[in-house]
């Protein structure tokens, strides 16, 4: 397949050497100092588009996809305020768009038992529930996707919490506190923890390098064209 690579940072040079050993082609790359290339391409000179950028320029990038007929994977993290426009442009243009917060196949079960065990958890009084990320010092964006992606799932199994926060100092009684930590060479560290007076139950995911996220960007990628629609990681993991 011919795809399209829009951001060439850490992500989109994982992506590439992924998708080259997958016997893949690049139709070309888009970063910040060629970004006016990007209207160089369209549905009849690539296959699809991942897009791993930044909060501020991927909903720009994605739009640009979308109405030039090329279907488009997204990880750019950070725009969600953007995310009911985006779909609807998909929609309006008949495009295809796959979303996710994080691409790793492991993330994606985690955010599955993250789910079962809130089901289970909300039963249960005696527990403080809270969430914590841990990434490198470079990310810009806080709390990060996939922390949020977690809290939503925890939100929608758990009555006694009503809306996530970011840090903060008190959370009230309703509100899931998401803490966000930032050190050097972190790939990706998130943890749901539930503790009582007696006890501690944390479920852990810990990415030991960015590959996982490039082979489920490369995946998505290789699964969405065809396909009309907005897509994400359940429909192609069937979880
Ligand atoms: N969904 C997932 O599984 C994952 C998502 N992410 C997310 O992906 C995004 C990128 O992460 P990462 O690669 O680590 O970040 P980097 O900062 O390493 O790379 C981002 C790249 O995008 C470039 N860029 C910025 N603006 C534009 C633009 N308008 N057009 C094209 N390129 C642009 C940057 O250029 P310059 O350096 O010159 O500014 C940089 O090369 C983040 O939002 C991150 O949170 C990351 C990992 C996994
Ligand atoms: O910026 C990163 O590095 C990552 N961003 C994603 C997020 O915000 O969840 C995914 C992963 O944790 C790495």
């Amino acid at each position: 397949m011919r795809i399209l690579l829009i951001g060439y940072g850490k992500m989109g040079k994982t992506i590439e050497q992924i998708a080259l050993q997958k016997g893949h082609e690049l139709a070309g790359i888009i970063d910040i100092q060629n970004r006016d290339s990007l209207k160089e391409y369209n549905h009849t000179n690539t296959d699809v588009a991942i897009e791993f950028t930044h909060p501020e320029s991927a909903p720009e990038n994605i739009k640009y996809c979308l109405q030039h007929g090329i279907p488009v994977v997204s990880g750019s993290t950070g725009w969600m305020q953007h995310f009911e426009e985006i779909k609807d442009l998909c929609r309006q243009n008949n495009g295809s768009f796959f979303y996710a917060s994080n691409y790793s196949v492991g993330v994606n079960l985690f955010f599955h038992f993250n789910e079962y065990i809130a089901t289970k958890m909300q039963a249960y009084e005696g527990f403080h529930v809270e969430i914590k990320e841990v990434h490198h010092t470079q990310k810009v964006d806080k709390p990060s996707g996939t922390a949020i992606t977690t809290a939503e799932g925890l939100l929608n199994n758990y009555p006694a919490k009503n809306k996530w926060v970011s840090d903060a100092a008190a959370p009230g009684p309703q509100e899931l506190n998401i803490i966000s930590e930032r050190y050097a060479d972190v790939v990706g560290l998130h943890t749901v923890k539930y503790t009582s007076e007696h006890d501690t139950i944390e479920l852990t995911h810990n990415a030991h390098s960015r590959i996982g996220f490039a082979e489920g960007a490369v995946m998505a990628a290789e699964w969405l064209p065809g396909k009309k629609g907005i897509y994400g990681m359940k429909d192609l993991l069937n979880l």
